[in-house]
């Protein structure tokens, strides 16, 4: 068989032909499953290979493990009931007593009550009272963990309210119960914590008077929650073993509004100023007492009672207007064997809130309805706390509403309300029928409260307690103070650290030959960035700065060429003006010149006519009631010149010639009839002499180089009266006259800008011809001045006179008689009338010089000796007049003809 199975298994012999087959035939592979099978099938039984231990490994029991989920403590609620007439028990207990002895305040009742115990017949009819009201009482005890609370009657019938049963207490203490009975059911297991090392807090709530004071309290004989706690302590502080020690501080402040307007904290075991300082959550100033014994603890509450603020309401007569919050603070000190100390810090804070408050019942008014309005407040905010880490533990998303915010308290207890510490909370109802509804509120308002965790995630006796602590003095200052000293200490060290780098870096900057080494070069760049950064910061708002006055004084210039503009304008128009005033003033006087010089040459004319006539007598029509003295003249003109006509001046046109006219009136005696009026056109410092400029020249000069400044003078009164007198002028008046003339030459200053500019140039006077001037030049080219033909016209010898008179004072005097006036032709009344005397004078002044050139025998002037210019009287016997000659010549110089 074994043979066999060999042969079967072992491959066949090698033939000794091999026939190779190209493409031979593929045979599938044998699967491994099916190899193996095949292969265990055959060699294996199943007898042969064990069977996997399945069920003796199920069969296993693994050990479990003895730890036991970790269950949240839930919020222990706990619920007093008030006895309905609290004297009963007094009359059980304190019958024999007079008065009960403790430090506690007093309520003036219970001395009331005190006295009608002592009389045992009223005893009877307060307990058959008290078996009467029983029956009437709103809540009743289920068990030690529920209550049923019923309304009255007349709510039932009215608000159809219904019976309602509360359970989930902590436990349930009945209206005769004892301190003791709370102490152990409520305090003894935050004390044992306490005294592990963990802190508690405990907080009474309920309504006004319903004995939460009480429940803390206590009185003597009936100590409460702080005294039985305290007395505890010491109990369990002997009973410590030595490894332990312990010390206990004691601190008690009350929180209450300082009329209504804000909260205030004030210490109740401090001196005379007990205020507080708070900050926030931080009360800072608490004395913090320690507590040797159970008298000194005993006496330190006695002492804080009395401080505390209390009134008397409808409710209480002795009602706490203030919360009241107690601090026990334990240190423990704890020596391991390597004698390290470790130190930890407890606090169980029991907090006797003040009792929320009906208006109605406790009819409280003025100061006692603000506290009232506080008290409830403060009430509200610890009961919506509460409520918002119920709904936070529910539901964890929304978030913890921050209602500690909103009270002092609140703000305190926030690790309580947060349910990060362990913490129990005392109800105090009322049983009265009458106290239906506030025991209602506060049960309603308290029961969801049951469901409340806690995640006590504390660790006893280490220095985390410290941060977790409520925030008692010493704990505050640990948080306040000590981050600041770090921190100053901080950057004091970073700042000593900068500076000897610097100054490290100095010396290496001084000293050239030493290389810095990397991270000194470092802090070098650092600090050279920085500072380019500050300076480049710096030089950006110096560069807006600059922009900033740039543009202001872009605006400044702006409006300084604006004003500039306005400026010019005003000069324009107030040269205006004063050209137009003088133009006005020019034309007044040219108006007043005109007329009589027109009337001069005119009765000049007549008179040459009738004195060629009849004789040769100046003509008396020649009067001196007006003068005209037209002076073309230059000053410092050492020589004397050749006058001009007063038709010279008299075409002067007032829109090319600026005048200057400076009129001044005489005293009126001096001024009668006889008016004088110099015109003077002159040169100043022409010191050569020259002749005068003709009348065509000065006829359409340009107001622009023209300046005559005309003063119209008055001559004295005596020589004007002597000129009416005598119409005549006789050649000493003459002569006067001229020298008056000529004493008021420095006021009588005609300046022309021609003399005054090229004075003795030829070129100049030609280029400022004017155009009449022009016009006459042509005129008299066209004369033939050699021509002897011209007629000589007879004047007479006063006329010729006067003419060199005038020719030797440079002033050409006019007298013109008034019948002269009279005597003018209509055309002459026409020009004086008329506004533009220059078109019409011109022409009528070339046509006169034209005349009295015609009339000229120039070849007669030329050979006419210059002796006569002295003003000495010479008889004229030649037809022409000397003034006629001279500015004939005048012209043919200055003309070149
Ligand atoms: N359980 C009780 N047993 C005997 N007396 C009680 C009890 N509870 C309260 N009292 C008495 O009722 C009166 C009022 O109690 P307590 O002053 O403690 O009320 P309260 O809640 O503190 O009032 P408030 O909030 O106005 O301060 C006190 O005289 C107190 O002795």
């Amino acid at each position: 068989m074994e043979e066999e199975k060999q042969k079967s298994i072992s491959p066949p012999p090698c033939p000794s032909t091999v026939t190779v087959r190209r493409n031979p035939p593929r045979r599938a592979r044998a699967t491994p499953y099916t190899t193996t099978a095949t292969k265990q099938q055959q060699p294996l039984s199943s007898h042969d290979v064990p069977t996997f231990p399945i069920d003796e490994i199920l069969s296993i029991q693994i050990p479990q493990s003895e730890t036991k989920p970790t269950v949240p403590e839930s919020l222990k609620i706990f619920l007093r009931i008030k006895p309905l007439k609290t004297f009963t028990k007094v009359i059980t207990t304190t019958t024999a007593k007079s008065r009960p002895r403790n430090v506690w305040p007093q309520n003036p009742s219970k001395k009331h009550i005190a006295k009608e115990n002592r009389n045992p017949e009223i005893a009877k009819k307060v307990k058959k009272k008290e078996e009467e009201t029983a029956a009437v009482a709103c809540i009743a005890l289920n068990d030690s963990y529920s209550v049923t609370l019923t309304p009255p009657q007349a709510l039932q019938e009215l608000k159809r309210s219904k019976t309602e049963v509360y359970e989930g207490f902590s436990h349930v203490f009945p209206a005769d119960c004892s301190q003791n009975d709370v102490y152990d059911k409520m305090v003894q297991p935050l004390l044992e914590d306490f005294m592990k090392g963990k802190s508690g807090m405990l907080a009474a709530l309920g309504p006004s008077g319903s004995g939460k004071t009480h429940t803390v309290f206590g009185t003597l004989k009936n100590p409460g929650i702080v005294p039985i706690t305290l007395r505890q302590i010491f109990k369990k502080r002997d009973a410590i073993s030595d490894d332990f020690v312990r010390s206990f501080n004691l601190s008690i402040f009350e929180i209450c509004s300082e009329r209504g307007k804000g909260e205030k904290a004030y210490d109740l075991l401090g001196g005379e100023s007990s205020e507080l300082s708070v900050q926030q959550s931080t009360i800072r100033g608490l004395k913090e007492v320690p507590i040797q014994s159970l008298e000194e603890a005993e006496s330190l509450i006695g002492q804080a009672m009395l401080k505390r603020a209390t009134a008397t309401t409808n409710s209480n007569s002795q009602s706490s207007r203030s919360q009241c919050i107690i601090n026990i603070r334990a240190s423990c000190n704890r020596f391991s064997n390597e004698t390290k100390m470790q130190s930890s810090d407890a606090m169980l804070t029991i907090v006797d809130l003040a009792g929320a408050e009906r208006e109605k019942r406790t009819g409280n008014q003025g100061e006692r309805l603000v506290e009232s309005n506080f008290i409830n407040n403060t009430s509200m905010v610890f009961g919506q706390c509460l409520r918002s880490l119920l709904e936070y533990q529910k539901n964890r998303k929304k978030g913890l509403q921050k209602h500690h915010q909103n009270s002092l308290l609140t703000r305190y207890l926030r690790d309580y309300l947060e349910g990060k510490k362990r913490m129990a909370l005392i109800l105090t109802v009322k049983a009265g029928e009458e106290d239906y509804l506030d025991t209602s509120y506060l049960l309603r308002q308290a029961s969801p409260y049951m469901k409340i965790k806690f995640d006590n995630t504390e660790e006893p006796c280490n220095k985390r307690q410290l941060k977790t602590f409520p925030r008692a003095e010493k704990n505050k200052k640990i948080k306040l103070s000590a981050p600041k000293n770090s921190q100053i200490e901080d950057i004091f060290h970073e700042e000593r650290n900068q500076i000897a780098q610097e100054v490290h870096l100095q010396g290496k900057k001084a000293d050239p030959t030493d290389r810095s080494s990397p991270s000194l070069e470092h802090v070098a760049q650092d600090k050279n960035k920085r500072e380019h950064i500050i300076m480049r910061n710096f030089s950006k708002v110096l560069w807006n700065v600059l922009k900033q006055y740039n543009e202001k004084l872009k605006v400044a210039e702006g409006e300084i060429c604006t004003l500039k503009d306005s400026l010019r304008r005003e000069e324009l128009k107030s040269l205006g003006l004063e050209t137009e005033l003088i133009s006005l003033k020019s034309s007044c006087l040219v108006e007043s010149c005109i007329p009589e010089v027109e009337a001069v040459v005119y009765g000049n004319e007549k008179v040459s006519a009738d004195e060629s006539s009849e004789s040769p007598v100046p003509s008396k029509n020649v009067n001196d009631d007006v003068r005209v003295r037209c002076h073309l003249s230059s000053q410092n003109d050492a020589e004397p010149r050749q006058s001009v006509n007063s038709e010279e001046n008299a075409g002067i046109p007032s829109a090319t010639t600026h005048v200057e006219t400076e009129v001044t009136e005489s005293p009126r005696d001096q001024v009668k009839d006889a008016v004088l009026v110099p015109c003077h056109l002159s040169s100043q410092n022409d010191a050569e002499p020259r002749q005068s400029i003709s009348s065509e020249e000065n006829v359409g000069i340009p107001s622009a180089t023209t300046n005559v400044e005309t003063e119209v003078t008055e001559f004295p009164r005596d020589q004007v009266i002597q000129n009416q007198d005598d119409p005549t002028p006789s050649p000493e008046q003459v002569e006067v006259s001229q020298d008056c003339i000529n004493s008021r030459m420095s006021n009588v200053q005609t300046k022309s800008a021609i003399s005054r500019r090229c004075p003795d140039s030829e070129k100049q006077e030609r280029r400022l011809l004017p155009a009449p001037s022009r016009s006459l030049t042509e005129e008299m080219n066209d004369l033939d001045i050699k021509d002897k033909q011209i007629e000589k016209p007879q004047v007479e010898k006063g006329k010729t006179r006067v003419q060199k008179k005038a020719e030797s004072t440079k002033v050409q005097e006019i007298e013109v008689p008034n019948p002269a006036r009279e005597s003018e032709p209509t055309s002459t009344k026409k020009q004086r009338n008329g506004q533009k005397p220059r078109r019409r004078l011109q022409p009528a002044a070339s046509v006169l010089l034209t005349r009295e050139i015609n009339t000229l025998d120039i070849e007669d002037d030329i050979a006419e000796p210059k002796g006569n210019r002295g003003g000495k009287k010479t008889t004229v016997t030649q037809p022409r007049s000397q003034g006629s000659v001279t500015l004939l010549r005048h012209l043919t110089d200055n003309l070149h003809l």
